[in-house]
């Protein structure tokens, strides 16, 4: 198979079909997975501990004024390196906390197999919605992150959300370790019902999803 990855998707370990399906189905460019650097987890961890302490603090003003400066010439710094999408490390590096990417939950895959994926981590203080509970909207992406590496991990050609059905059981804790898995449960052509539970280390069920994700069709974006 060769390196190139439709939108970072490719067949999980030499499940189901050969490198046509997956490289000719949809509108996603290829991509070559960009190899994140010894310290970009770091760089990446850094930023997310920003954004902890920026929805926890209460700064005086100065302090917001010297925070703005420094912000800003951290990101004039960055600012010369802007790649298109597909040439970051950012959402390519499976060994990263949120594959390296900003936007994902800094979560960590256990399990990447075709019957299923597991992953583990815990939702952030940035991620609060209420009362120290996760916000909703955060579970959701949650899961549907974990439903397209489910289509990948399955061999299944990329697809796209058609609708994501969330059961909201708990309250979902921050700063909590906690476990998701998923899998396709059945196919009908183009079609795949997947469904994932999020739980906590005993077992309860916090959240679950029912969701169906239709592989794209050659051009489709
Ligand atoms: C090496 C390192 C590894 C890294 C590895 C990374 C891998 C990880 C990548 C992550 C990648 C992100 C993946 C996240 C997933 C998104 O978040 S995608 C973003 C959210 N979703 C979207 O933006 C989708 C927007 N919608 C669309 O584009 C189109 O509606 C769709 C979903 C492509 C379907 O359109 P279509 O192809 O025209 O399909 P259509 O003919 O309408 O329907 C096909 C069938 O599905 C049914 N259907 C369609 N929609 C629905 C619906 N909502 N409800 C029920 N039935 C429906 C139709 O009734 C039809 O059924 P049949 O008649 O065939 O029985």
């Amino acid at each position: 198979m060769s390196e190139s990855v439709q939108s970072g998707v490719r067949p999980g370990n030499g499940v189901r079909s050969g490198d046509d399906v997956h490289e000719h189905h949809g509108g996603f460019p290829v991509f070559t997975p960009v190899q994140a650097g010894p310290n970009y987890g770091e760089f990446v961890e850094s930023l997310r501990r920003l954004q902890d302490l920026a929805v926890s603090t209460h700064l005086p003003d100065d302090v917001v004024d010297d925070a703005i400066a420094r912000v800003n010439a951290l990101s004039d710094m960055l600012e010369p390196h802007r790649v298109s999408e597909g040439k970051s490390p950012a959402g390519f590096n499976r060994q990263l906390p949120g594959r390296g990417s900003l936007l994902l939950l800094p979560w960590l895959f256990e399990k990447v197999e075709v019957d299923g994926i597991r992953s583990r981590g815990v939702f952030r203080l940035f991620h609060r919605g209420g009362n120290s509970a996760a916000h909703g909207g955060t579970i959701g992406l949650l899961f549907d992150d974990m439903l397209g590496m489910i289509v990948y991990a399955s061999g299944h050609p990329i697809a796209r959300t058609a609708y994501l059905h969330v059961n909201y059981r708990q309250v979902t804790p921050l700063e909590t370790e906690l476990v998701l898995e998923g899998r396709v449960d059945r196919v009908e052509g183009r079609k795949l019902f997947c469904t994932a539970e999020l739980r906590d280390l005993d077992g309860t069920v916090l959240a679950d999803c029912e969701a169906l994700m239709i592989e794209l069709l050659p051009g489709q974006p």
